[in-house]
């Protein structure tokens, strides 16, 4: 196997009586792009914090390019780079200040990495006088990356670095995310939105503190257990009531424009396509379909 740059086992925090994060164990290899994919209060920045040494493991261990992260801590500091959810920035210094002192707190120069961040701070460089709190969203994302990425990490944790910004700028991310993956930098990043999920190489999904599945997108996809339909008619709200009522619908779920159903075992939606006409729906649509990550992870939740 590839030399692994995270190793969690068995990892713990808890706050009171709430386990945040419970007995998480995950792997990454040198090289990955790895998402942790949960919802909010999921246990992600906890896992974060712990990795990037901000916070003391209640349980198990973790290392990062193995290192300690209790003993360690000292050296792991000096070779990640962390985008935390919020606050990342000083919102009072400019553009150009803010990289200026991350590089000073890593014994580094703007200089000396620039290739690395170029891509990305060529963006912003027009920007660079303006003070981080009057940037846009997308902007202050891009900033608070190079930031992240001055000092050359080994692995690379970002937590939600997208949300809260808009479509555009949320796919230019993305295409950063594999251009540094090329460079060889080991990428954590968590995530809510879970259409982003398909863009890392291997997924963690995570809820309440616990993993539910690891795997590729396309393997989650094809652990789906169910055949899954969409089911659309006019007056959705009624369909979804009706469907919750049929002997041979399993589960329903509102998805976008359709709802998502699953059948019972021996069902098949020859017999829901009739009864929902005999039901009177108008413009019915029933069509089996590929399950989405949330798909699979609404499936796991239960
Ligand atoms: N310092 C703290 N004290 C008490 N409870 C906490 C603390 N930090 C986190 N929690 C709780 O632990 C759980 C996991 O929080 P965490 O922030 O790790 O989740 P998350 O998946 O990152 O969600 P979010 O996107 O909302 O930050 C949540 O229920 C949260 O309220």
């Amino acid at each position: 196997m590839d030399r692994l740059m995270i190793d969690c086992q068995q990892l713990e925090k808890v706050f009171g009586a709430q386990k945040a994060v419970n007995a998480v164990s995950f792997q990454v290899p040198e090289g990955e792009l790895f998402g942790l994919i949960g919802p909010d209060g999921a246990g992600k920045t906890s896992i974060f914090r712990m990795l990037t040494t901000l916070l003391l493991p209640d349980g198990g261990r973790a290392t990062v390019n193995g290192l300690d992260v209790v003993e360690d801590f000292r050296a792991i500091r000096r070779q990640v780079g962390y985008m935390p959810g919020k606050f990342s920035l000083y919102q009072d210094l400019t553009v150009e200040e803010n990289l200026q002192f991350f590089a000073t707190v890593f014994d580094t120069s703007i200089q000396e990495n620039y290739a690395l961040i170029k891509d990305i701070y060529e963006q912003i460089a027009p920007f660079k006088n303006r003070r981080a709190g009057k940037l846009s969203g997308g902007m202050k994302q891009k900033l608070a990356l190079c930031c992240a990425l001055i000092h050359r990490p080994t692995v690379l944790f970002l937590d939600e670095p997208t949300t809260g910004v808009d479509t555009v700028s949320r796919k230019e991310f993305w295409e950063m995310l594999s251009r540094l993956k090329q460079e060889g930098i080991t990428i954590m990043v968590s995530t809510p939105y879970m259409d982003e999920a398909t863009l890392c190489e291997r997924i963690a999904l995570i809820q309440d503190g616990s993993i539910l599945s690891i795997n590729s997108p396309a393997g989650i996809v094809s652990e789906y257990p169910k055949t899954l339909y969409a089911v659309r008619a006019e007056r959705m709200g009624h369909l979804q009531k009706a469907l919750r009522e049929h002997a041979s619908v399993e589960r329903v779920f509102a998805f976008g424009d359709y709802h998502h159903i699953t059948l019972t075992p021996g069902a098949n939606q020859h017999t829901v396509r009739e009864w929902l006409q005999q039901a009177q729906f108008e413009g019915v649509e029933l069509k089996e379909i590929t399950p989405t990550i949330e798909d699979c992870f609404i499936h796991l939740m239960h």
